[in-house]
């Protein structure tokens, strides 16, 4: 589904974020990136989506290379990938429907399929009674699940989360987590960077880690600091 080849990214100050990284990542995945502060975790999120493009090496995404995509392709990618932020990024004059909604309009879903399919979702993460509120009354926990649910609207094939339990408490984060647990069953491959050190080691998924750019680590049922 992704596989990166000797991506190196310099950005434009100088500062080098990531060091000639390669993997792959099977469909139906659920992979934690992890690392310090700094270590290259949202820069290699930015590149899965094509916010950024790497200074060397090569990113494919279903066997196409986004790195060498034109830029009028680069919708067709962005539908394929959902993507969940710490801070949620819900649009705060928007009902939590209308939040979803807005996503499907976007790639231009017709108004039966918005019907149809933002009740589901908002199923699937909990929330069908709060359809009417708006983020600002929702908790962090409920704000996080309409992100979800409207990263996941489309049928994406990826879901690529950066710290998405980054300002939420334990067992918030630890419902999250689980929500994006039942995601990844049902089909979509996860890749999720995180700090949350206990949650990682929890969940017995396949763990990179980063240090300074460099990936020291890539195990299948991995723990957030590998001890070998
Ligand atoms: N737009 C940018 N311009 C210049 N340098 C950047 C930019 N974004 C990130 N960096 C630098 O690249 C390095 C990696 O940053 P990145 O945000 O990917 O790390 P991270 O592992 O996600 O860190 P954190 O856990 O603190 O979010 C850091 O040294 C950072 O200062």
């Amino acid at each position: 589904m992704i596989e990166m080849y000797g991506v190196t990214k310099v950005y434009p100050g100088g500062q080098v974020a990531l060091k000639d990284i390669s993997f792959k990542i099977a469909k139906g995945e659920f992979v934690f990136v992890v690392g310090p502060s700094g270590a290259g975790k949202s820069t290699l999120i930015k590149l899965l989506f094509r916010e950024e493009l790497p200074t060397k090496g090569q990113i494919f995404f279903a066997g196409k290379n986004i790195t060498r995509m034109k830029r009028r392709e680069i919708p067709y990618l962005r539908r394929r990938i959902g993507i969940v932020f710490q801070d949620f990024r819900l649009l705060p004059d928007k009902t939590v429907y209308e939040n979803i909604a807005f996503a499907m309009q976007v790639v231009e879903a017709s108004n039966r399929d918005i019907k149809k399919r933002v009740p589901y979702v908002l199923e699937r993460v909990g929330l069908s009674h709060k359809a009417k509120a708006r983020p600002s009354e929702l908790s962090g926990g409920e704000q996080q699940r309409v992100a979800l649910a409207r990263a996941i609207v489309n049928n994406p094939d990826v879901l690529v989360a950066d710290e998405p339990t980054g300002n939420l408490d334990p067992d918030t984060s630890r419902d999250i987590m689980n929500l994006l647990d039942d995601i990844n069953k049902m089909g979509t491959t996860l890749v999720v960077a995180s700090h949350a050190r206990e949650l990682v080691d929890s969940m017995k998924k396949r763990v990179i880690r980063l240090e300074e750019g460099s990936l020291v680590s890539d195990e299948e049922r991995g723990l957030y600091i590998n001890e070998t």
